[in-house]
């Protein structure tokens, strides 16, 4: 299952609720991201790698999918993405396409009006006016033909997670006991 969705969404906020409420959780395994960016505090749980090393990575041919945005190389290595029953990750909407090639796929798009995400990227501070600029200003589309659910974080972070959660719960039903992929 894979989250994605317009910067100040939420997705990093929810995906960090549901993956605390869900800990110990066999049907889950939340894949931690690799990201050319420092950890801030508060933030995303990647792991962090200068641009000489995400390159090394990539020829290396350490990751099962990356993409680049914002100046920034982000990656999920292989390890990441076990053969459990539901992996959970947050991905660019770019490479929803190449992920759906590898494995089932469930898109969760995470959304919010654009006044809220302006006014969450102002309040989260990570980047300066230009970039949260840049970040509005980006859209990409979702590819037609995935099977998509929406969750609206327009409430608060418990209603979200809530919502997250329901989604997250109706594909995992299908898991087999143990959290054995059917
Ligand atoms: N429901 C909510 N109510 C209030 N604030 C929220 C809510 N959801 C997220 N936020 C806040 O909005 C900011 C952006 O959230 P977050 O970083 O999770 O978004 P994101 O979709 O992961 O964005 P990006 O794609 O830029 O990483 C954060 O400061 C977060 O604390
Ligand atoms: O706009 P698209 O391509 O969907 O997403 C681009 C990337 O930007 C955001 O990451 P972050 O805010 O830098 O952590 C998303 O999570 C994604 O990884």
């Amino acid at each position: 299952m894979a989250l994605a969705g317009p910067s100040g969404a939420g997705k990093d906020t929810l995906l960090a609720a549901a993956q605390a409420e869900l800990a110990g959780d066999p049907r889950f395994h939340f894949a931690r991201r690799s990201v050319t960016r420092l950890p801030t505090p508060g933030g995303e749980a990647h792991e962090p790698l200068t641009p000489a090393a995400f390159e090394a990575a990539l020829a290396a041919g350490q990751f099962l999918l990356h993409w680049r945005a914002h100046g920034l190389g982000y990656g999920i290595r292989h390890a990441e993405a076990p053969g459990g029953c539901v992996v959970v990750l947050s991905l660019s909407r770019a490479v929803l396409l190449e992920a759906a090639a590898l494995r089932p796929l469930t898109v969760i798009e995470v959304t919010a009006p654009p006044a809220l995400l302006a006014a969450r990227l102002a309040g989260r501070g990570r980047e300066d006016a230009a970039a949260i600029a840049a970040r509005l200003a980006r859209e990409v589309p979702l590819p037609p033909a995935l099977d998509v659910r929406r969750v609206v974080n327009d409430g608060t972070v418990e209603a979200g997670t809530a919502r997250l959660r329901s989604a997250l719960e109706a594909v995992a039903a299908a898991c087999l006991p143990g959290g054995i992929r059917p």
